[in-house]
């Protein structure tokens, strides 16, 4: 498995600024620190982005000075992209390139037969040039075609089924949706505790504030949208998996989740929440938290942790035939659709058939346990039942 020192770091973005300028405008690393890594930073330009002004928030256009020519077909953006992949692979010298978009919220793209329901009518929107093929879907696109997976970090749809399609059809993989970096990570691992303790949720009133960039252009209530979602139904799985605390059909807890703009604090990204829940004998349960981080520290770890992991997936095979495979039964890569990264999501993109896992220590106990198969080891149960069932007086073995 790779390292982060294994990486070559390279992208697109709207905006010409360097990556130290870039560091500077954002003011997130202290000063010193940015002054200290400006010879290296400061020679970090990035690729002209494809920019669709339609599909971002319209405060974003004083940063779009670094961009394809409007004029540009969709297809010849595509190309480009392409050729953008194929010139840093070969120029970064790597061996393997993901794709991750890290980039804004985009609106949701609509979905319709013949547009995006197939890889060949996505190809096919591309070549015509349809307005509703958003830009995320083109990077996807074009990651998929060079053969590269593509990770989605944002809320809005950027996976459409055509770009599933196109990923099954080239055996390359994508994971989404939206990094699960702050307050949803949180909520995902507080609900699961009370109801893991047979404590019924009731309320979850959470709030967050923050001030980078990300939060400013999600102040467009058109960007707003896929973030809300993202961000509420991550309980989904973990009420309607628990039939003893919800009944099939009952109301799910009243779940409130606002979002401010607070420019003076940059990407300090506070959460403040109150979940209130039933306990014996209807007793009420309040639970009151504020977190504080900045938010690019939450996101550049997942980042990291993403691609290495993406990239090490990619080279798992497995033999089909159950516990007991005959020795010559094909061996297969993993579904393309990386479901097993989940835990780095927010909405996890499953494929056909599998249920979405929101609850963070399952998660994490997926990406262990096939590890450990990896390397031969037994899925880690904790039941640790070899020390459990032994002989209480010393009887024989
Ligand atoms: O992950 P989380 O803290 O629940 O959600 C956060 C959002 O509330 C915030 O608006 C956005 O800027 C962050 O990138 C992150 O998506």
């Amino acid at each position: 498995m790779g390292t982060p020192e294994d990486l070559a770091l390279g992208g697109w973005d709207i905006s010409s600024a360097s990556l130290a300028d870039a560091a500077d405008r954002a003011g997130v690393l202290e000063p010193d620190l940015r002054r200290q890594l400006r010879p290296h930073t400061g020679a970090m330009v990035p690729l002209r982005g494809a920019y669709d002004p339609s599909f971002i928030a319209d405060n974003q256009a004083p940063r779009a000075d670094h961009v394809m020519p409007d004029g540009w077909s969709k297809q010849r953006r595509l190309d480009a992209l392409r050729g953008d992949i194929r010139d840093f692979k070969a120029a970064s010298g790597v061996d393997f390139v993901v794709v991750v978009w890290t980039a804004n919220s985009e609106r949701y793209s609509e979905e319709r037969a013949g547009l995006n329901d197939s890889a060949d009518a996505l190809l096919g929107a591309i070549a015509r040039g349809e307005g509703e093929v958003s830009p995320s879907t083109l990077y996807a696109v074009a990651a998929i075609l060079e053969g590269c997976p593509f990770i989605n970090g944002s809320p809005q749809n950027t996976l459409v089924a055509g770009a599933l399609d196109l990923a099954s059809r080239h055996g390359v993989a994508v994971v989404g949706d939206d990094f699960k970096s702050g307050q949803t990570k949180m909520k995902s691992v507080l609900v699961d505790y009370l109801i893991g303790c047979g404590v019924k949720v009731k309320t979850m009133v959470t709030y967050n504030h923050l001030g980078n960039n990300d939060m400013y252009q999600l102040t467009d209530g058109v960007m707003w949208k896929p973030k809300s979602a993202a961000k509420s139904r991550v309980i989904d799985d973990i009420v309607d998996g628990n039939g003893v605390l919800y009944a099939p059909g009952e109301a799910r807890p009243d779940h409130v989740v606002v979002v401010k703009y607070v420019p003076f604090l940059g990407d300090s990204k506070r959460d403040v929440s109150e979940y209130t829940s039933e306990t014996f004998m209807d007793a009420h349960y309040t639970t009151v938290m504020h977190n504080e981080c900045l938010d690019s520290a939450l996101c550049a770890p997942l980042i990291l942790d993403l691609a290495l992991l993406t990239e090490l997936l990619t080279r798992i095979d497995f033999q089909v035939g159950g516990a007991a495979p005959s020795p010559d039964a094909p061996y297969e890569p993993l579904h393309p659709v990386l479901s097993v990264l989940s835990f780095y999501m927010k909405i996890p993109l499953t494929p056909p058939g599998e249920p979405i896992v929101n609850s963070l220590g399952r998660q994490r106990a997926a990406v262990e346990n096939l590890l450990r198969a990896c390397v031969g080891l037994a899925p880690e149960s904790d039941l640790l039942l070899e020390t459990k069932c032994v002989p209480a007086r010393g009887g024989g073995s």
